[in-house]
């Protein structure tokens, strides 16, 4: 596995292919002809999720760019053309960005879309009587309502970019546990191949139990989405992500962490429960760890950039050979859930009549009365005592012939003219 500070850990990737197949294809320069690649930040607030996609936009602004000035006649190209060649020649455009936090008072990037130009948060907040964390869910619900024209911009630009990144709220569970943020992330993941990038405060995640706690809900994000997922160490710059590769590879390793931590054992020097909980969860873990890729990056100096977006092509190749026949089998899955239920009502309703039609009287009843009309009194009202007709005055009523421009076909008083017998129904021209 590679250990350089920065580099991309597939740590044993069941498509372990994909790093060398995504390199390849970037090599081949069929880019230009693929979808674009949504990438999905999420974070716990102040991870560095906006300072990230800061980051990665001005990266592929950069490239495109340094692209642009080599094409030129004496372009001289900048120190990143390195980073573009190791990357295999790949044609790189600026990123199509979109900011879904509606709290945010500064963004350091330039969103394409942002959520602030279509709902004023605080206007929400005071029109609903709502809290900070209320206006932010009520935004964002009032935004996805308009999604599928977001969906439309978006689709209208996919010829033009590589990437489309996503820039989430801070309050994390306010993206991932909220029918918006599933319905976004659903559109968006249905319409192009699409990554989860998972951004990780590095230097405040060193405390085995803040670690577990991260990963856990990286695990849950995992397992609510389905999608390739990368877990960004960010703000390296300050802390070196290496001791959480260790801890992701080496079960034992985590387990030593766990014991030397100062919360380890109680006054009796027993294991307290919290190092026995974490112990047992660190297990379930690590099958977790098998699936995911890990990268360290700095948002501040640019450290680690390329080698996300080398996860990210890896995704690519993830997201067709697992996510999209996943989704494929859930679509099968969901209309034999209707089928059965449409079959099953149709069933309830054969039986039911079947029933009725055993109660003493119902087939006498049920039969077709061809002195319907003589029911009615003079005063055109029904005799009956129980009124269920309703009472319309024919005066007004069109002609239905006129109506339906000769295509109609008057049951009623053809059943009336046959006398309920057997007959042959006219045939619509
Ligand atoms: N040293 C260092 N600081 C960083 C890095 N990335 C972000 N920060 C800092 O971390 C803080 C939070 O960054 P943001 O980008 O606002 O984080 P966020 O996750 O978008 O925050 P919320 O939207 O509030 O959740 C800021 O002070 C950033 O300057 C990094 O790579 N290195």
């Amino acid at each position: 596995m590679d250990t350089t500070t920065t580099g991309t850990q597939s740590l044993a990737h069941p498509t372990a292919n994909a790093n060398a197949n995504a390199d390849a294809d970037a090599a081949s320069g069929s880019e230009t002809s693929k979808k674009p690649m949504a990438i999905i930040t999420i974070g716990m607030a102040g991870a560095g999720k906006s300072t990230f996609v800061q980051r990665i936009n001005s990266y592929l602004h950069s490239l495109s760019d340094s692209q642009g000035a080599a094409a030129e006649p004496g372009g001289g190209g900048s120190s990143e053309t390195n980073e573009e060649e190791a990357e295999g020649q790949k044609t790189h455009r600026p990123p199509y960005v979109l900011n879904l936090d509606p709290a945010v008072t500064r963004l350091p990037y330039e969103a394409n879309i942002d959520i602030r130009d279509t709902v004023n948060y605080a206007e929400v907040m005071k029109q609903y009587n709502l809290g900070p964390n209320g206006g932010i869910m009520t935004a964002l619900n009032l935004f996805t309502t308009k999604f599928d024209q977001v969906l439309d911009l978006v689709e209208k630009r996919a010829d033009e970019v590589d990437y489309v990144i996503l820039d989430t709220p801070g309050q994390i569970e306010i993206f991932t546990w909220s029918a918006s943020g599933a319905i976004i992330t659903d559109a968006i993941a249905s319409s192009f191949p699409t990554v989860v990038a998972y951004i990780i405060d590095t230097p405040r995640t060193n405390a085995p139990a803040t670690f577990m706690s991260n990963m856990l809900y990286a695990c849950s994000i995992l397992y609510k989405t389905k999608l390739p997922f990368i877990l960004v160490f960010n703000k390296t710059d300050v802390q070196p992500h290496e001791f959480a590769l260790e801890w992701m590879e080496d079960f034992e390793a985590f387990q030593e962490a766990l014991a030397t931590h100062g919360t380890a054992r109680d006054a009796e020097g027993e294991p307290t429960y919290m190092n026995s909980l974490m112990n047992s969860m660190s297990l379930v873990l690590d099958e977790f760890y098998k699936g995911i890729k890990a990268v360290g990056v700095s948002s501040f100096t640019g450290a680690g950039i390329p080698e996300f977006f080398k996860a990210v092509e890896a995704s690519r190749e993830e997201y067709t050979t697992l996510y999209l026949p996943e989704l494929a089998r859930a679509k099968q899955r969901r209309e034999a859930k209707v089928r059965e239920a449409k079959e099953e009502s149709m069933r309830r309703l054969m039986r039911d009549l079947e029933v009725d039609r055993k109660k003493p009287g119902f087939v006498e009843r049920d039969k077709w009365d061809p002195n319907y009309h003589d029911d009615e009194g003079e005063d055109g009202e029904m005799e009956d005592e129980e009124d269920t007709h309703v009472n319309v005055d024919e005066d007004e009523l069109m002609d239905p012939r006129e109506a339906f421009g000769g295509q109609y076909i008057d049951l009623t008083r053809a059943q009336r003219s046959a006398g309920g017998a057997d007959m042959n129904w006219p045939r619509p021209v």
